[in-house]
């Protein structure tokens, strides 16, 4: 039986980045995939969907910039979108394979095996392998790292055949824009693809959630900008409704929804796409012997170790943040907590989410929404991107900066929200004084290129500091100084 001190089952980002850092220890590692390679992290997840979505943003721009050439609006090849996305996710798992086949022949030559197939605990230290071709085999490793992933969540009552009624893993092989689509589910991922179909403005886009609103996590003045514009682009939200039932019919989708005061309409769209969520996978995953400790959320694990010593779980099959960078983040860590000894508890108070809507939404730390629930008073500025050079000059100040820091005279950032273009790239700094548990003197002294977005962000610091250019009191509806303390805002005067 082959012999290794690790074995890593799952190549998506999670399983991956673990392989690789297990490679800077020198040991033995065996990774297992059974389908592709970069797993969620590139095909039917994070890389094509945003192909998906930068090239409905170009379209969406570029049919706008028509008119200042007075020329008529041209058709849009779908054919030819889903090709190129193809190709960036073919480009991205071909350099990852590559790279695998590589490392035999760079100096960690020996070190690191690679295997298709369906991975399986038979015990704590023994590992099956099934292959349609290869057959079945047998590993012993010392260690073991779960990076299975996730996969959508299906509701029983809706008829999901991946044609009409799909999920993620459905709706990037379809055979054109459909006329319509309504979205169950206006989460991340369907308020991306909402974005993105509308964005092409092929496809008349229906959204539900069973909650009020759409993103029912995000704080209310983000979601009020994201609702505008997509109801700018025709997207049509349901509100304070239901949906009681879905049914194909004659190759078309028939839902209906029921709303607050008994009534019910009923809709006809030509495909509908399920986002309400996404399930670990663990079923089958080892045998009844082998007894980790599972929530209906996900592996519970204690900084990615499970109840087994020897076993850690890292990435979307754990139950906490499901995201490349963490899943990234997680799988690296396991593997220093395995061969060495990290010098602190994994941290996710700084880790960075973008969502890919229109304008695109950048945060870090705690947003208004989830001080509020843990209790948390806090003092909070906003800056809008009128005031802002660059966004001037990019003809698109759509958008704001919402900085909050601890509500006393230390003023550590706890979070901050950037709604707008390039808000992705404004919100390093923020990332990383958060993760240095500093105050905000720092970026408010810092020297920042000019014109760029980030000096918004020193103006929001300024503003926290009594020293900013625009005074709040005076530009009041684009600036804004405030705290927050027992649900009420009160405004802060020097
Ligand atoms: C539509 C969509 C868009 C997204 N966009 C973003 C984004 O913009 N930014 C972001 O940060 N995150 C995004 N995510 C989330 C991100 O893709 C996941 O958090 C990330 O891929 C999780 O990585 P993972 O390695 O834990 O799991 P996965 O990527 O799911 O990889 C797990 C791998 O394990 C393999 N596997 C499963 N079981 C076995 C087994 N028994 N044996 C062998 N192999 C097995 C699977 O085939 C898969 O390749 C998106 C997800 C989706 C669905
Ligand atoms: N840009 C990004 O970073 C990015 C993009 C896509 C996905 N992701 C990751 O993938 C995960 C999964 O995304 P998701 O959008 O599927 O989950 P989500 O948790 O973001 O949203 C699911 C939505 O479905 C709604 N819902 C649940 N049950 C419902 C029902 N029965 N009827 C109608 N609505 C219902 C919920 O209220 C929620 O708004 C995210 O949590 C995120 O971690 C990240």
């Amino acid at each position: 039986m082959e012999k290794y001190d690790l074995v890593v089952i799952g190549a998506g980002p999670s399983g991956y980045a673990a392989a690789m850092r297990a490679l800077d220890f020198k040991k033995k590692v065996l990774l297992i995939e059974k389908n592709n390679v970069g797993g969620a992290g590139v095909t039917n997840g994070a890389l094509s969907s945003k192909t998906w979505w930068e090239l409905s943003r170009e379209t969406a721009s570029f049919r706008k910039n028509l008119r200042r050439f007075n020329l008529e609006v041209p058709s849009i090849n779908y054919k030819e979108i889903q090709a190129e996305v193809g190709r960036a996710v073919a480009e991205r798992t071909d350099m990852l394979e590559e790279h695998l086949r590589l490392i035999h022949d760079s100096h960690y030559a020996g070190l690191l095996s690679f295997k298709k197939g369906v991975a399986r605990l038979l015990s704590q230290h023994e590992v099956e392998i099934s292959h349609p071709v290869l057959g079945r085999e047998v590993v012993w490793t010392e260690n073991i790292i779960l990076a299975t992933g996730s996969r959508p969540r299906y509701l029983p009552e809706l008829p999901i055949d991946e044609k009409y009624v799909m999920t993620s893993d459905g709706v990037e092989t379809m055979d054109d824009f459909p006329e319509s689509m309504v979205i169950v589910g206006a989460g991340v991922i369907g308020c991306e693809y909402a974005t993105i179909f509308s964005g092409f403005g092929q496809t008349k886009v229906h959204l539900i959630d069973k909650g009020d609103r759409i993103l029912p996590f995000e704080d209310e003045d983000i979601v009020r900008v994201i609702e505008r514009n997509m109801e700018n682009s025709g997207v049509l939200i349901h509100r304070n409704s239901r949906l009681v039932r879905m049914e194909v019919k004659h190759e078309r989708v028939e839902y209906e929804l029921e709303y607050d005061d008994g009534s019910k309409a009923v809709f006809n769209v030509a495909r509908a796409l399920v986002a309400v969520g996404r399930m670990p996978n663990y079923e089958d995953l080892w045998d009844s012997g082998v007894n980790i400790t599972i929530s209906k959320r996900g592996i519970e694990d204690n900084d990615t170790q499970t109840n087994i010593s020897n076993i850690y779980a890292v990435g979307d099959i754990t139950a906490d943040i499901s995201l490349v960078n963490v899943g990234e983040l997680e799988g690296r860590y396991a593997v220093e907590k395995i061969f060495g000894s990290p010098d602190r508890k994994l941290l996710y108070e700084n880790i960075s989410t973008i969502m890919f809507l229109n304008p695109e939404v950048a945060g870090v730390g705690l947003n208004e929404t989830q001080a509020r629930e843990r209790g948390i008073d806090y003092k909070v500025v906003t800056l809008d991107y009128s005031c802002i050079p660059r966004a001037i000059a990019k003809r698109n100040t759509q958008g704001f900066i919402k900085l909050l820091v601890t509500h006393d005279d230390d003023m550590k950032i706890l979070g901050m929200k950037v709604i707008g273009n390039q808000a992705s790239s404004a919100i390093q700094a923020v990332a990383l004084l958060i993760s240095m548990d500093k105050g905000i003197e720092e970026l408010a002294e810092c020297v920042h290129p000019h014109p760029s977005i980030t000096e918004g962000i020193q103006e929001c610091v300024r503003m926290l500091l009594n020293k900013s250019l625009f005074k709040p009191d005076a530009l009041k509806g684009r600036l804004s100084c405030r705290t927050y303390s027992a649900g009420v805002y009160a405004d802060i005067r020097f």
